[in-house]
């Protein structure tokens, strides 16, 4: 099943929403006047995604009406897609995708780091890519041995040390066994942590120094967060982007949640984009991000309607 069809029935109830209210909109008559400016801001307000994402949104589309002379409103929602499409951050390629690379995943507790990790171990894999793993959660004995388990799956290496050794030393290990073995995609999956909690964000940062000093491949921090908690995952992202300084985030439990928007809440306003995410719990449950995609599902696509 494609990125579309997982995510598009969770927000199916939002899309319905949209729609109907766009529909009034439209049945109230065609011109586009303050009004009609508004109500779409309110609309998309709804839809999870934020009010600085809608605002950026209606901004763009007025202009553009503006620029092609549009006055009629069904012709300005034809371009909403693509103006939706157009507001998450873009890039990040290299970091899946480049020639080699350190990637740190951090986040709070249950968001899927563990898992994700396992899920990209198998399809860089499976792409022929050399992929070695670093579990620094050792935090949790359980995190460890939930790591093994999606390193056999991948068939993969995974260093580790015993519970309670320090994380940053794991990643060090990771690191020269990388070098040695001519691996070129450490993933490291580090212990969950709140946002709010000072000393466990400073481990968070001493580890990420280590990796950046001891690393000869460029290291990146994805962020990874969970759907299903809305906005407070934007709140999560806030802080630790301003701990960390983060290239991405991978959003995961996307499959079934009507919290979806939240995705372009935080790709938007901390300018991160979105290189995977997480549409179940099973191995092959990744998908590449796909933002028109994103669009449908979330407002459907008034485009395609005016063709039919
Ligand atoms: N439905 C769904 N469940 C997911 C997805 N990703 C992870 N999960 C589930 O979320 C739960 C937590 O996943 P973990 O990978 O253990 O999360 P974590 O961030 O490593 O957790 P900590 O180590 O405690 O920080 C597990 O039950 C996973 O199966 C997803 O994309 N969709």
């Amino acid at each position: 099943m494609g990125f579309f069809d997982r995510i598009s029935e969770g927000l199916s109830r939002t899309r319905e929403r949209f729609v109907e209210s766009m529909n009034l909109l439209l049945d109230l008559g065609p011109v586009v006047d303050e009004d009609f400016w508004e109500e779409l801001e309110a609309t998309l307000i709804m839809a999870d995604i934020g009010a600085p994402a809608a605002a950026a949104i209606v901004e763009n589309l007025r202009e553009q009406a503006t620029r092609k002379g549009l006055e009629n409103s069904a012709q300005v929602l034809e371009m909403l897609n693509g103006q939706i499409a157009d507001t998450f951050a873009e890039g990040g390629r290299d970091i899946l995708d480049g020639e080699g690379a350190v990637v740190l995943f951090v986040g709070i507790n249950g968001t899927g780091k563990t898992t994700t990790v396992g899920k990209i171990a198998k399809e860089k894999t499976d792409q022929g890519r050399s992929v070695i793993l670093g579990s620094a959660d050792t935090f949790r004995a359980a995190a460890i041995e939930q790591l093994e388990v999606w390193a056999q799956r991948a068939e993969v290496e995974m260093v580790t040390r015993e519970r309670g050794a320090d994380p940053a030393s794991v990643c060090f290990e990771t690191l020269e066994r990388a070098e040695a073995t001519g691996a070129d995609l450490v993933l490291i999956d580090t212990a969950g942590r709140l946002h709010t909690s000072d000393d466990l964000m400073r481990e968070l940062k001493k580890v990420v120094s280590v990796v950046r000093k001891r690393s000869k491949l460029p290291v990146y921090l994805v962020l990874v967060i969970d759907a299903t908690t809305g906005q407070n995952g934007l709140q999560q992202a806030r802080e630790f982007n301003k701990a960390l300084d983060l290239d991405a985030l991978i959003v995961t439990k996307l499959d079934g949640t009507a919290k979806g928007g939240i995705a372009l809440a935080v790709s938007h306003e901390l300018n991160l984009p979105i290189v995977k995410i997480g549409v179940g719990e099973g191995i092959d449950d990744l998908r590449d991000f796909d933002s028109s995609d994103f669009a449908r599902a979330l407002v459907g696509d008034f485009a395609q309607e005016a063709q039919e």
